[in-house]
């Protein structure tokens, strides 16, 4: 089945058209990756698809149900979450905090049930904490879950930001430049997530401007271009196409 599926979706801001009639198709378990100059709408549709902005027209379906007028929230509950470019983290929390607050809620976890059922609070804060640990300890942050986000570097915020993801329990995953501003070893490691993710069976969407971290971790492209979907397709022929090249680069070639 089909897990994701964008139709028609146009959006404008004034007289920008940020989107312009796109519509596309993501099947499960596949990396997707978006690409395109700046300004081409990447980050717009992350918007549309997370429920931070909504199309003047268009729809957005996620395994075969309407939500396009969903909130966030509801989209996070159906499966759906997302990293920012500026990551949002809790600067002030630990790492542990941090994943702690995206975890899923429990039925029953209300005030009135920890006044009445103060064991049975206790043992689920208990298994949530072993829960938000064992999410650091796979991206690799179990040394630092007591460690102050703000303190973290900045390959390591980043995989905090995946742990908060995972919290939610999303199937549909979007990172937003999860390469972006990383060292050598730290871009590395962050590639190895990626695929970790995918074997575990999430289907990932990634904004990526890196063409050869593109083809390390892309099923397919998404090229955009002012507002529309110029192509999709595998990233060895969205690469080799001069036209999309010339787009991208200013040039017949891409690199
Ligand atoms: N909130 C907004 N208000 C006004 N214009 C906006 C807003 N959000 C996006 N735009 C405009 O819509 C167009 C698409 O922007 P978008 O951020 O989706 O592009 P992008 O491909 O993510 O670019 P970049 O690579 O620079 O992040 C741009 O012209 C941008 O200026």
């Amino acid at each position: 089945m089909t897990n994701l599926t964008v139709s028609n979706v146009t959006k404008r801001f004034g007289g920008i058209v940020a989107l312009n009639d796109c519509s596309f198709s993501i099947d499960p378990r596949r990396t997707t990756c978006v690409v395109g100059p700046n300004g081409a709408g990447k980050t717009s549709i992350f918007n549309v698809i997370t429920g931070f902005i909504t199309p003047e027209t268009g729809t957005v379906a996620f395994q075969g149900r309407d939500i396009t007028r969903a909130n966030r929230h509801e989209r996070v509950r159906q499966g759906i979450a997302r990293t920012f470019q500026n990551l949002k983290l809790f600067e002030d929390l630990s790492a542990l905090d941090n994943v702690l607050v995206c975890l899923k809620d429990e039925a029953g976890n209300d005030p009135l049930t920890a006044m009445f059922r103060p064991f049975h609070t206790a043992a689920v804060l208990r298994r949530k904490k072993a829960e938000a640990a064992a999410l650091l300890v796979q991206v690799g942050l179990g040394h630092k879950t007591d460690a102050l986000a703000g303190s973290l570097s900045y390959g390591q915020k980043k995989l905090l930001c995946i742990a908060r993801v995972l919290a939610t329990g999303a199937e549909l995953v979007l990172l937003d430049e999860p390469t972006s501003g990383l060292a050598a070893g730290a871009l590395d490691t962050m590639v190895e997530m990626i695929h970790a993710l995918k074997r575990q069976g999430k289907t990932l969407l990634i904004v990526e401007h890196n063409t050869q971290i593109v083809q390390r971790i892309a099923d397919e492209v998404l090229f955009f271009h002012r507002g529309h979907l110029m192509a999709q397709g595998t990233p060895d022929a969205i690469i080799a196409d001069e036209e999309l090249g010339r787009i991208y680069f200013g040039k017949g070639e891409v690199h």
